[in-house]
């Protein structure tokens, strides 16, 4: 048995109402992003990335748009503090991209991060120490007061370091566990911070809110940033940094509705990989701004490349459902959201190309780098007419009629359902070839000639069934009535001819032509052919014995 009665509450909220975010509905710009992939991702992985392959990560991060990078924590081992000297000594820092570096707000460890950090043509110093209540009284078992001298230590020394050290600085501070801290309590130790660190228009500092660990809803998270920026020292020099984690599952509500509570700046990672349910995703967030036409500026338009690196750098994989990124996230197997973005597909094509409005699809798959015939429609047993039409029409520029799509659907779906498998588009191109085109059993025709009369046409037919042949004439009001009356002579057979239909192939064949033909059944059921020969009606007249042949 499971007993809630261990757990309470581990949040505190701000002292006084802080929800005018609450009155906003929209991000209207980017915020300055920084990747912690190479640190924050990297210390979570069961083998931490080696050199070369954070060298490859760095680079893809560059090539996506990231202007902040947090390359690692130098003075955590050798890998790390190698690493950072590569990208220093070997000049692999573009000039638009600052690189960070984290460290605990230790006097070792900070003066061993400047070591590593030193010739970086601008790098952040990210110091932290914790604040919340759980480590004061169990990690470090110190009072409030010596806690904040902990991180005010830190800041000094960042601040005497920096100006020893060759290299452009700027500092950043985290009270690590900011979300189980007392929100006035934190304001106290970042405003110490700030003071020492005296940040001006030019040389702003970084203020970080950490959801170290998600203890709330976001909402409140939101409430207790907004307290922050209300209440922080020279707020207009500050950048107000979030760095949410998803223990909940909800880093991405928490990084939006910080942004909203007035946030400038947010940490995280590719997929949201990072300590135990992972960093808030920077793919969800920025594709989240992109999907209500903000630009996010950075470029996922080479998904799966990003997908393929990211799994190559860090062993982890990208999930099926994860947003905008997973393999199934824009594929649709149900009939009624195939049929409903087939239509959709048709109305931006036809009525308004220029706004994206298709149902079910929050944006185009193919902005980032998928494709619609592999990644959206995809046939099983749960699709319908819609789908199973759409492939052939997009892939195979086949156009059925309405309702000969709805018996290809059926077909379709039993013989998915039957094989317990999804069919790929060529094998429902192959089924509706086999079921419905040129079938020639049990009836065939062997020859035809027509004869224009003043009324109407008249035909010979010399056709086979069941290994006898025979020669009927007959007339029509076309050659297809005129030879559909003629068989109909020769076997006794009762139907009436319902649909007819045909197109150029301009896909398959640019030289051949596809008729299609319904004929109804005495019962009222429609049986249904198609006919694809160069000669029109030569393809008409097979249309037609296969639809009597799968009467
Ligand atoms: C929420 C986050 O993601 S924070 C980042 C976490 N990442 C990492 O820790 C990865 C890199 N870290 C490391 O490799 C190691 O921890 C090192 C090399 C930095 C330091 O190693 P060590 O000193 O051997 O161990 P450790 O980190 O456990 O030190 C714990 C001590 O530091 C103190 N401490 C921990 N964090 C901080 C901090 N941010 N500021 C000040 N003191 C700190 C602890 O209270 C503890 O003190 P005690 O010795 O008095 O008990
Ligand atoms: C170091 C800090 C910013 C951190 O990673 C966290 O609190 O999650
Ligand atoms: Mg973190």
């Amino acid at each position: 048995m499971m007993n809630a009665s261990k757990y309470k509450r581990q949040y505190y909220l701000p002292p006084e109402t802080c929800m005018d975010w609450a009155k906003k509905d929209y991000i209207d710009k980017a915020p300055t992003w920084c990747s912690v992939d190479l640190r924050d991702g990297n210390q979570a992985l069961v083998i931490p990335m080696s050199l070369e392959q954070k060298v490859e990560f760095f680079k893809l991060l560059v090539k996506i748009g990231f202007k902040e990078i947090e390359v690692g924590f130098p003075a955590a081992s050798e890998t790390e503090y190698t690493f950072l000297r590569t990208l220093i000594d070997r000049d692999l820092i573009p000039e638009d991209v600052t690189i960070q570096v984290l460290t605990q707000a230790r006097e070792h460890i900070i003066r061993k991060t400047f070591e590593a950090v030193k010739g970086a043509p601008k790098a952040i110093v990210h110091v932290y120490n914790s604040t919340s209540v759980a480590q004061r009284e169990q990690v470090f078992k110190k009072s409030k007061e010596e806690i904040l001298k902990i991180a005010v230590d830190g800041a000094k020394l960042l601040k005497e370091l920096a100006e020893q050290t060759e290299g452009n600085f700027q500092f950043e501070y985290s009270p690590e566990s900011f979300t189980g801290t007392e929100p006035e309590y934190a304001l106290e130790v970042c405003n110490a911070v700030i003071d020492v660190w005296q940040p001006t228009p030019e040389n702003k500092c970084i203020i970080n809110l950490p959801v170290t660990v998600e203890h709330s809803m976001p909402h409140v998270y939101a409430s207790q940033v907004e307290y922050m920026c209300k209440h922080m020292l020279h707020r207009e020099n500050v950048i107000v940094s979030l760095h949410p984690h998803n223990d909940r599952g909800c880093g991405v509500a928490d990084s939006e509705m910080g942004i909203l509570a007035g946030a400038d700046r947010i940490e995280g990672t590719l997929f949201g990989n990072g300590e135990r349910t992972g960093n808030v995703d920077i793919v969800t967030l920025g594709m989240n701004m992109y999907s209500q036409g903000v630009d996010p500026k950075l470029d996922f338009s080479d998904m799966p490349h990003i997908c393929e690196v990211y799994e190559h750098c860090t062993g982890m994989s990208v999930g099926e459902r994860s947003p905008y990124s997973g393999a199934l996230v824009f594929a649709a197997f149900s009939g009624s959201h195939q049929d409903a973005i087939a239509k959709g597909m048709h109305w931006i094509e036809e009525k308004d190309p220029n706004r994206w409005t298709v149902p079910y699809l929050p944006i185009d798959p193919t902005d980032v780098g998928r494709n619609y015939d592999a990644d959206v429609i995809r046939i099983n047993s749960q699709s319908g007419k819609g789908g199973v039409g759409y492939i052939l029409e997009t892939k195979y520029g086949l156009n059925l009629p309405p309702k000969m799509r709805e018996a290809m659907g059926y077909t379709a779906k039993g013989v998915s359902d039957h094989l317990h498998k999804e069919l790929h588009p060529d094998e429902i191109f192959d089924l509706f070839k086999k079921t419905f085109e040129n079938v020639a059993q049990p009836y065939s025709i062997n020859e035809v000639h027509f004869q224009q009369k003043e009324v109407g046409i008249t035909t010979k037919v010399t056709s086979t069934f069941n290994g006898r042949t025979i020669t009927t004439e007959a007339t029509g009001n076309g050659r297809l009535d005129a030879v559909s009356n003629a068989l109909k002579k020769a076997y006794e057979l009762k139907y009436t001819l319902e649909v007819y239909q045909e197109h150029a192939l301009e896909r398959s064949s640019s030289s051949k032509a596809i008729a299609y033909v319904g004929i109804k059944k005495p019962d009222g059921t429609m049986a249904w052919g198609a006919g694809v020969d160069p000669d029109i009606i030569r393809a008409s007249i097979d249309a037609l014995v296969t639809a009597i042949n799968n009467r």
